[in-house]
Order: structure tokens, then C-alpha cells, then sequence
């Protein structure tokens, strides 16, 4: 089991003070517009490194009427320990970690706790333009290897002294050739990343009887190539020089990347799919990840599923929650009423929130 079994929110969004406990079962939070779900689903996704579910700043996320910073402590079952997690930040500073009272990266906390998310701003993932999808995919890419983000970081660092370069139309190569074997070799291991998460979510909906359709998945870049190994993506880059000081950026690399996704019973593009399907797709491919992830590490990641049943029908909404109680999986559910988990029964944990005055509670029942 993978799974917070106790949460408290300090100064956080709209929740001045919350401490919940839980039993590992799936957690589904009900309450009105406004009243500070999302937030709770936004505290547990910084149980993952990186900015969270908001992509939100530090800063932002401390409450405004204090902004003094903010601080969550959790603590973890994982499959084989207990771990106490502490995350804050001071004064809109970076945030920081503590496992076990010791300093930790955000990498190593990506390597004891993984946590995957769909929110309602996905719900035009294949419709909208391919950073989202790309992003989609990397915070798949990073449960199954916690170390994509030190790939990334050094791929987008390498790219910005790059495309800084570009910009100062400086075009003698000696500046370009360190800079661009840097990118190779991080774009190369994220790309190489991403192909194997794909794999391993398509094994994953092979594998499964399940109710949500197959989405079959293609990996490309802007162009139509992909560049096969780190020497082809570093030839790839020089040879693109002349282009990119036009454009003033870098036109070619794993960041142009996109994920074509098609409902593969229908063989449709999952763009050209009604609402509801596209969104069962993505719920199918988050279903994967857990499946896939349950299989290797003895335990699927921390689900978190904003407004999940949003397009979905009843069907699926009933089907959706067999999974996941059938996975183990700690799923964090939000929903406007009660009535959207009430085929869950005792199957899950029930959460209301309230806001007053700009203030949220929590009720535990
Ligand atoms: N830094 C902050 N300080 C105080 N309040 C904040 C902060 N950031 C966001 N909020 C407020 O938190 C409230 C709750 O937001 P949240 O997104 O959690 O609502 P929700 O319960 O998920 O609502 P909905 O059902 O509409 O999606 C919002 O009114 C928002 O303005």
C-alpha cells in the first residue's frame, strides 16, 4: 500500500489549520464550489516532487490573509515503511523537504512516494496544444523513474543557455557543441524514458479486463522524427543551427515532442472522440500507471482525481471505483454532493468541506 495515513495542512490555500487521519482506503471529499477541495487534492500532490497539481509558485500557496508560508506534514505508508513527511515553504521561498526529520531532495521524495493526478483543466488534453500532453505523460514518466526530473532540469537548463545564445545570434559552433551534447544526452534519457512508461502503460490496458477503452499510443516530434539515440539527437541539434538562430529557439528535441492517443477499439483520434471518451481514455491510461506500478513496486501511486466523474457515466463512475478499490489504491476523489460516491458505500473514506469567510474546514466522518 501506498498511502497517506495522516495529513496536516498549516496555513495552506484557503485551510488555516486541517489534520485529517486516514485508513489507506480511497478518500472522496465532497462540499461546495469554492469550499477547498482542490486544495487538499493540491497538498497531497506536493507529496511528488515539483510544483503540484497548480504548477503553482511556493508563494502562492500560503494563505493570503497571512502569507506567511505555508507547511504539510504526512505520513506515509509505503509498501515497506513508515515515513514522516514534512514540506513547507518560508516566506515565498523554495520549497523544501524532510523525510524523517532529515533534509531530503525533491528527487528522493519522488522515489518513497508517487502520486498521479487528473484535474478538470485535462479535460481537453488531446484537443489542446501538446505541453500539456507532454506534461501529462512526464508526471506518468516520473512514477515509474523518479530521477526524469533531474533528466529534465538539465535538459531545459542546457536549452535555456542554448536558446539564450540563439536569441544573441552568436554563431560561431564553439559555444553551441558543450551546450548541445549536454541536451543530447539528458533529451536522449527522456525520451528514452517516455518510450518505456509508454510500453509499460500499454502492457498495463493489454493486461487488463477493464471497462474504459484502450488508447493506443504514439510518441512523435513536432516534425514526424524522433531522434533514435543521444549521437542522432546531438547531430540533430547542429544540424538545426541555422534554423533555430532564425527562429530564435531551439526547434528540435524531446520538448516538441507529442502524445497522439487514439480509442483504439474505434481506431478514432482521441481528439476527434466525444467528451466523455476522451476522458475515459485518460482515466484508462491513469488506470495503467497504477495497474503497471502495482505490478513492479508492490503498490499503485496516490490517485488524485479532481472532479473525476465530470463526463463520465454512471457506468464507468461504478466501474471506476471497482478499479480503484480493486488496485488498493489511495485515490482522492472531489465531488460538489455526497450522492456522486454513494455506490463507494463504506468502500471509501467520506471527507465534507466547508468555507466560511474565506476559511475551510474539514469534517471527517
Ligand atoms: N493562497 C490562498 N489563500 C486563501 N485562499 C485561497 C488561496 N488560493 C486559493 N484560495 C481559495 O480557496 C478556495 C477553494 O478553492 P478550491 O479550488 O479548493 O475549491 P473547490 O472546493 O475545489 O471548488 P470547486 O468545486 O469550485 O472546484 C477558493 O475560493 C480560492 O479563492
Amino acid at each position: 500500500m501506498l498511502a497517506l495515513t495522516a495529513l496536516t495542512l498549516s496555513h495552506f490555500r484557503s485551510h488555516k489549520w486541517a489534520e485529517l487521519t486516514l485508513d489507506g482506503r480511497p478518500v472522496a471529499i465532497h462540499g461546495a464550489n469554492g469550499a477547498g477541495k482542490t486544495n487538499i487534492l493540491e497538498a497531497v500532490s506536493l507529496f511528488s516532487p515539483g510544483r503540484g497539481l497548480r504548477r503553482a509558485g511556493a508563494a502562492d500557496m500560503a494563505r493570503r490573509t497571512e502569507a506567511l508560508g505555508w507547511k504539510l506534514t504526512g505520513q506515509l505508508q509505503a509498501p515497506n515503511q513508515i515515513y514522516e513527511i514534512d514540506t513547507w515553504s518560508e516566506a515565498g521561498a523554495a520549497r523544501q523537504v524532510r523525510i524523517d526529520g532529515k533534509t531530503a531532495s525533491q528527487i528522493a521524495l519522488g522515489k518513497i512516494s508517487r502520486v498521479v493526478w487528473l484535474i478538470p483543466a485535462m479535460d481537453r488534453l488531446w484537443i489542446e496544444a501538446a505541453e500539456g500532453r507532454r506534461r501529462f505523460l512526464d508526471r506518468i514518466v516520473l512514477s515509474f523513474d523518479p530521477t526524469h526530473a533531474e533528466a529534465s532540469l538539465t535538459y531545459e537548463k542546457s536549452m535555456r543557455e542554448r536558446n539564450r545564445l540563439l536569441k544573441e545570434q552568436v554563431r560561431d559552433p564553439a559555444w553551441y557543441r558543450v551546450l548541445e551534447s549536454q541536451m543530447a544526452e539528458a533529451g536522449n534519457r527522456l525520451h528514452q524514458a517516455r518510450v518505456l512508461a509508454l510500453e509499460h502503460l500499454q502492457g498495463a490496458q493489454a493486461e487488463a479486463e477493464t471497462a474504459f477503452p484502450t488508447a493506443e499510443l504514439e510518441l512523435i516530434q513536432s516534425e514526424g522524427t524522433m531522434p533514435g539515440s543521444q549521437e542522432d539527437l546531438c547531430e540533430a541539434l547542429a544540424e538545426s543551427r541555422f534554423r533555430d538562430l532564425a527562429a530564435g529557439r531551439t526547434l528540435v528535441g524531446p520538448h516538441r515532442s507529442d502524445l497522439i492517443g487514439t480509442f483504439a477499439a474505434k481506431g478514432v483520434p482521441a481528439k476527434e472522440c466525444s467528451t466523455g471518451e476522451q476522458k475515459a481514455l485518460l482515466v484508462s491510461l491513469i488506470l495503467a500507471n497504477a495497474r503497471s506500478l502495482a505490478q513492479r513496486e508492490g503498490a499503485p501511486p496516490m490517485l488524485l482525481l479532481d472532479e473525476v466523474t465530470a463526463h463520465l457515466d454512471a457506468e464507468r463512475c461504478a466501474a471506476l471505483y471497482d478499479e480503484i478499490c480493486g488496485l488498493r489504491a489511495q485515490a482522492w476523489m472531489t465531488g460538489t454532493g455526497p450522492e456522486l460516491f454513494s455506490v463507494l458505500g463504506d468502500r471509501a473514506q467520506m471527507l465534507q468541506v466547508t468555507e466560511n469567510d474565506g476559511l475551510s474546514q474539514v469534517h471527517q466522518s
